[in-house]
């Protein structure tokens, strides 16, 4: 009997109440996972021991061998899991068992309202490990000891708000859990469904997961001796990390498992890629596109990188030095034989080894996407959830802007749907005679994209042209210069240089309109003055009367609007004025005298700001001057 000291009741934090009662409520259909994310963290804490004893082996205070065990009454309706790992102290207990360390996820649960924390797909976001044990039990008891400290800790909980802590006697090392069962989960409390579940879930883990066997002796006749019991423990998983298994014996549900276990997600992965490299640099790579993302992936502190190991001993989780910031979504496993066993992030930042792993795996990471490509409803999914990200790639990774940009998916007036799936090459194929540019447009929202009026001339001529919405755009469209040897031209910038594609009868028309229009040229520039920084006329709309653009290298309306919002105080850019020589109102601005000229040259103005997406300056002043010539 262990004698209990030092007690105390302490409360969850508000976190973990939420997520406990989303948890139990959400996963109750897939309640056998919580043997799988015990064991996983079991298996982390071998991994840590293994890790820390590198530099003391003192820590396995003789007992080396690193192993899980499970254990269960069928009576008492409990089982029990226990490790040799690393253990806890009181400080950690209350830290790790008590608290979610993971900023953000407040207010992320915040936001889930009564209907979407019924879905169970949200709460793989969080990866529950530990509080999943609630899902089957009613009352959970953790006695725990670190490996560097002689003192041991019992934590116990019914799931409900509190914890109560105390310091136990504690001789082994390690963690042991015991779930006391739920009325109906019972059945787990059973020695073949938990030797079926540690098959399922656990095949691939490094550590050995060890059952208890009875056995009884028999006697002459072969009948079982009653009393004559013998308890051996057997290891029920195949114990081998999966990575150094040759690939043409792991099949799929083995490595969607190992997907689980290291990216602790509830979903299986879109896609993997396992190679080992060998030649100058030796090392095993096993990457997964996982099909959802975490609740963090925007935030600056959310978790990213590959697990990383040394020649098979766990080094850290979240090692972010192999891959660069748009790939931040790939997960996976790193083992390396040539880096040192003591190896810190800090080393990591600075190897030149660990520079050219870098540039290899981000290979691998975009062949493994370029793949997925070929699969497109997969590619869309993955492309609906972490396009954005990848986005930000050109701008990051120059050297593979062309491969990325491959991987781009865009709206365009082709589809017209706000559906991002047309590639570049896609675009390419469909290029007419005689074009020479990959025309785009950015915008705030996809209906001002698709309803600019710069679009209008490319509609009318069948020019296909790609409708940018989402905020990183034009980002994006300043770090990509060309694709396939085509150049890229925003369609709101500079002059349009059409010509190529024009007639000679449609060049001579167009040349002689804006000569006749030379004089309401000058007029309007003179009634617009300041507002504009040039008044010209055009032949990229065919249904609005006007448009405003800027010149060629200038930021773009879209980011500076975002930049200005971010509170980045930018030059003022004076617009340029466009105008339709064919438009009806243009012609009745021609034939207008006095203050109405100047009150219709502003309307025209204003509005062409409007229907790009922008804000007026003066809106009350372009209200009463509309005002004035209706009421005219
Ligand atoms: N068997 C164990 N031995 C030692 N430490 C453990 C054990 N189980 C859990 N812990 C500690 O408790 C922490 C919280 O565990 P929990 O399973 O809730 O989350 P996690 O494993 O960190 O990540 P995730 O929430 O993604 O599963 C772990 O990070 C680990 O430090």
């Amino acid at each position: 009997m262990t004698t209990a000291t030092q007690e105390e009741t302490l409360g969850f934090q508000t976190e973990v109440k939420q997520l406990l009662h989303l948890m139990i409520h959400s996963l109750y259909s897939n309640r056998e996972i919580f043997l799988r994310e015990l064991i996983s963290n079991s298996a982390d804490a071998c991994d840590k021991l293994r890790y820390e004893a590198l530099d003391n082996d003192g820590l396995y205070a003789g007992d080396a061998e690193l192993r899980i065990e499970i254990e269960h009454d069928a009576e008492a309706g409990t089982v029990t899991v226990r490790d040799t790992g690393i253990g806890m102290n009181r400080d950690e207990v209350i830290q790790n068992l008590g608290t979610i360390a993971k900023s953000g996820t407040a207010d992320f649960l915040k936001q889930l309202s009564g209907e979407k924390q019924k879905d169970a797909k949200l709460i793989g976001q969080f990866g529950v490990g530990f509080y999943s044990g609630f899902i089957v039990a009613d009352e959970m008891v953790v006695r725990t000891r670190r490996a560097d400290s002689e003192q041991g800790v019992e934590w116990r909980s019914k799931g409900e708000g509190e914890f109560t802590i105390a310091d136990i006697d504690r001789p082994a090392r390690g963690t042991e859990i015991v779930l006391h069962l739920k009325e109906d989960a019972k059945e787990f409390a059973d020695e073949f469904r938990l030797k079926n579940l540690v098959r399922k879930y656990s095949d691939h883990i490094d550590v050995p997961v060890r059952m208890p066997k009875v056995e009884k002796a028999r006697d002459e006749e072969g009948n079982e001796i009653d009393g004559s019991e013998t308890v051996s423990w057997e290891t029920v998983n195949e114990a081998t990390a999966l990575w150094v298994r040759p690939k043409a014996e792991i099949d799929d549900d083995e490595y969607k498992a190992f997907y689980k276990h290291i990216a602790h997600d509830f979903s299986d992965p879109l896609t993997w890629s396992h190679n080992k490299v060998e030649g100058k640099l030796e090392y095993t790579s096993l990457l997964y596109l996982p099909e959802r993302a975490p609740f963090d992936l925007y935030q600056r502190d959310g978790v990213r990188g590959l697990k990383l190991y040394v020649q098979r001993v766990f080094i850290m989780d979240d090692a972010e030095a192999f891959l660069p910031l748009y790939l931040r979504f790939v997960k996976g496993v790193l083992d390396s034989r040539d880096l040192p066993l003591n190896v810190s992030r800090e080393l990591l930042q600075k190897s030149p080894q660990v520079d050219s792993m870098k540039s290899a795996l981000t290979k691998r990471a975009l062949d493994m996407l370029k793949k997925l490509a070929k699969d497109k409803e997969a590619y869309q999914t993955f492309w609906n959830t972490f396009g954005d990200v990848l986005k930000e790639g050109p701008a990051e990774d120059y050297a593979n802007r062309d491969k990325i940009a491959g991987l781009l998916r865009f709206s365009t007036t082709h589809t017209d749907s706000t559906t991002q799936d047309q590639s570049l090459a896609d675009y390419v194929e469909r290029m007419k005679a005689g074009q020479q540019k990959i025309y785009y447009i950015v915008a705030d929202s996809f209906n001002a994209a698709s309803h600019s009026p710069h679009l209008e001339i490319f509609r009318k001529k069948g020019i296909e042209v790609l409708l940018l919405h989402d905020r990183i755009d034009e980002w994006l469209m300043s770090h990509l210069t060309e694709f396939d040897g085509k150049s890229f031209a925003d369609v709101a910038k500079g002059d349009l240089e059409l010509d190529d594609m024009a007639d000679e009868a449609e060049k001579q028309a167009q040349e002689e309109s804006a000569k006749a229009k030379e004089d309401l040229v000058k007029r309007v520039q003179q009634a617009l003055g300041e507002h504009v920084q040039e008044v010209r006329v055009t032949h990229r709309l065919t249904d609005s009367p006007a448009c405003v653009v800027l010149p060629e290298h200038e930021m773009g309306f879209q980011m500076r609007r975002m930049m200005e919002a971010a509170g980045q105080p930018l030059p003022e850019v004076k617009p340029i004025l466009e105008l339709n020589p064919d438009h009806a109102l243009v012609a009745r601005l021609e034939s207008t005298e006095g203050g109405n000229f100047d009150d219709l040259a502003h309307i025209l103005l204003d509005q062409a700001v409007i229907a790009e997406g922008g804000h007026l300056d003066d809106p009350a002043a372009y209200v009463k001057r509309l005002n004035t010539l209706l009421s005219a």
